[in-house]
């Protein structure tokens, strides 16, 4: 039943409430039929039912803000997928919320700190940099295939801080393994999860139990992946020499043990916390720096222009450093076009109202899902004028430079919402316990040295009879993910 004061949006019908008719708008992508409904109903918080969840929408910039601003609005959804991916309880930090959420994201965010995650750190840009010299030496040698071809040496970047450790190129055969198993977990399962998240029995149905199967084994294979470095850790741990997140973590759980402290710290949560922090990283970084390519294959002109910057700026006789990041502000604009052009998590994370509360004027009962659309904000006409061109130039003033204010927020609240530019060395990514990207400062910094160092090096084209996907053919699931596609890679002379 509706409730009293509840933002206007389609009517609730057996079963599915209202998503028979956001699967009739757009089956395919979700976040689409979201916009296009919150159109029909000329609203900017679409009010309606998954199943018998009472749910909202927000598709305009404020509301979206408005919503990760507020502390009522940081919950998740514990449901049947967020349990079966981790051993029956919801652990990690995607899907945890309240004091567990609390505590795991406050220690993990300080202590990977810590080894050079997320800030900026003269040891962690050089992990970065060997990682981009073996993707450029894999390219200057390669005549053929490469599955995944970005997703070991962003798997190595975080594994450094993680683990203490990189896998040699010879060994990145394991990690495309990882990779592929993340990019299950984000594809195979449509954005809201919905029809598995209101009717788990579907999982015994279809060739992969519709998505679950990709979802949980993909979930698994990483935590299996991740069990073998803490057990290897655990035989050779020394308290007087802490080596990496891992030890610090052990540290945590031997300190507990002894002191019989009762916590949110046990071994699954170690698990689970790094998969979550694995998955996007084989999968979401990857898709981003693969858009990109895609975007400039359609746009060869923006490629040719940001090349030039980057020759004039660094020159061919070193590779670019975070410090050449704000004299490139072409490359910077491309980047913040990509993220608006292609919303990787078009609907964010869901969140959940853990308090009866008011927005826009209406009443958003506890345990609401409250959904951003992301892709509304960045595709809205009001603000964007063409939001379907792909024009970097939109992020720059007359003179060339970045433009300070920046409202897109592919990774959710955190720095955008600050109204940052994006270029800050050491920004919390806690952001004073918003519920942010774990992320995106890495993100960021990874990104901006892997397409700067490629476009330094090589020009990318279509090879002949090989079509490129085009800008909207994107799979959607959990995250958004590019198609397979074949590109031509020239050494630049
Ligand atoms: C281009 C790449 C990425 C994008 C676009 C992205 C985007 C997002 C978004 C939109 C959220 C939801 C935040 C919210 O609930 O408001 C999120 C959450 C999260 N991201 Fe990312 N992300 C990316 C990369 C990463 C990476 C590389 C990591 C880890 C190394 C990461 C770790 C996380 C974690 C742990 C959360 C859950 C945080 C929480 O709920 O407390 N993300 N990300």
């Amino acid at each position: 039943k509706r409730p009293p004061n509840f933002p206007p949006g389609p009517p609730s019908l057996p079963i599915y409430g209202s998503y028979w008719f956001v699967l009739l708008c757009n089956y395919k992508y979700i976040y689409k039929s979201f916009d296009t409904l919150a159109r029909w109903y000329n609203t900017k918080l679409l009010g309606l039912h998954l199943g018998p969840l009472p749910t909202v929408v927000a598709c305009d910039l404020d509301t979206v803000k408005e919503i990760f601003a507020r502390p009522e609005f940081n919950g998740r959804l514990d449901c049947y997928i967020s349990q079966a991916r981790a051993m029956g309880v919801t652990l990690g930090l995607f899907f945890t919320d309240s004091d567990l959420w609390l505590e795991q994201r406050r220690f993990t965010l300080r202590h990977l700190r810590d080894y050079g995650f997320a800030r900026r750190s003269g040891l962690q840009e050089e992990n970065v940099r060997q990682e981009v010299m073996d993707l450029l030496a894999l390219l200057n040698s390669s005549k053929g295939r490469e599955d995944y071809l970005f997703c070991p040496g962003m798997i190595n970047c975080l594994w450094s801080v993680l683990a203490g450790d990189r896998f040699p190129p010879e060994a990145h055969k394991k990690l495309r393994q990882v990779a592929e198993a993340s990019f299950h977990f984000v594809k195979d399962v449509e954005p809201t999860g919905g029809a598995l998240v209101l009717t788990p029995w579907l999982r015994h149905f279809g060739r992969n139990g519709f998505g679950f199967n990709g979802l949980v084994k993909g979930t698994g294979y990483v935590t299996e992946f991740f069990r073998e470095a803490v057990k290897d850790h655990k035989k050779n741990y020394s308290e007087d020499s802490l080596r990496d997140f891992i030890d610090d973590y052990i540290q945590e759980l031997k300190k507990n043990d002894t002191k019989n402290i009762v916590n949110s710290f046990s071994e699954d949560q170690l698990l689970l916390l790094a998969t979550d922090l694995i998955l996007p990283t084989a999968a979401t970084v990857p898709a981003m720096l693969t858009f990109t390519l895609i975007m400039l294959l359609h746009h060869p002109q923006v490629m040719l222009k940001a090349q030039k910057e980057i020759d004039g700026v660094v020159g061919r006789d070193r590779l670019p450093s975070l410090d050449d990041r704000s004299s490139l502000p072409y490359l910077e604009a491309i980047q913040r076009e990509v993220h608006r052009r292609q919303s990787l998590l078009p609907l964010s994370v869901f969140r959940r109202c853990t308090e009866d509360t008011m927005l826009n004027g209406y009443f958003i009962p506890q345990h609401t899902l409250v959904v951003p659309n992301l892709w509304s904000v960045h595709n809205d006409p009001e603000l964007w004028g063409d939001p379907e061109n792909f024009r970097p130039e939109r992020f720059l003033d007359e003179e060339g430079r970045l433009l300070r204010k920046d409202i897109t927020m592919p990774f959710g609240g955190g720095r955008s919402l600050e109204r940052l530019t994006g270029m800050e060395e050491d920004v919390p990514d806690d952001c004073r316990g918003r519920r942010v990207c774990a992320g995106e400062t890495f993100s960021r910094f990874t990104i901006y040295l892997f397409l700067a160092a490629l476009l330094q090096n090589f020009t990318f084209s279509a090879p002949e009879g090989k079509p490129i996907p085009g800008l909207d053919d994107v799979i959607s699931g959990f995250s958004v993910s590019p198609p397979d596609f074949w590109v031509k890679v020239v050494p630049r002379n």
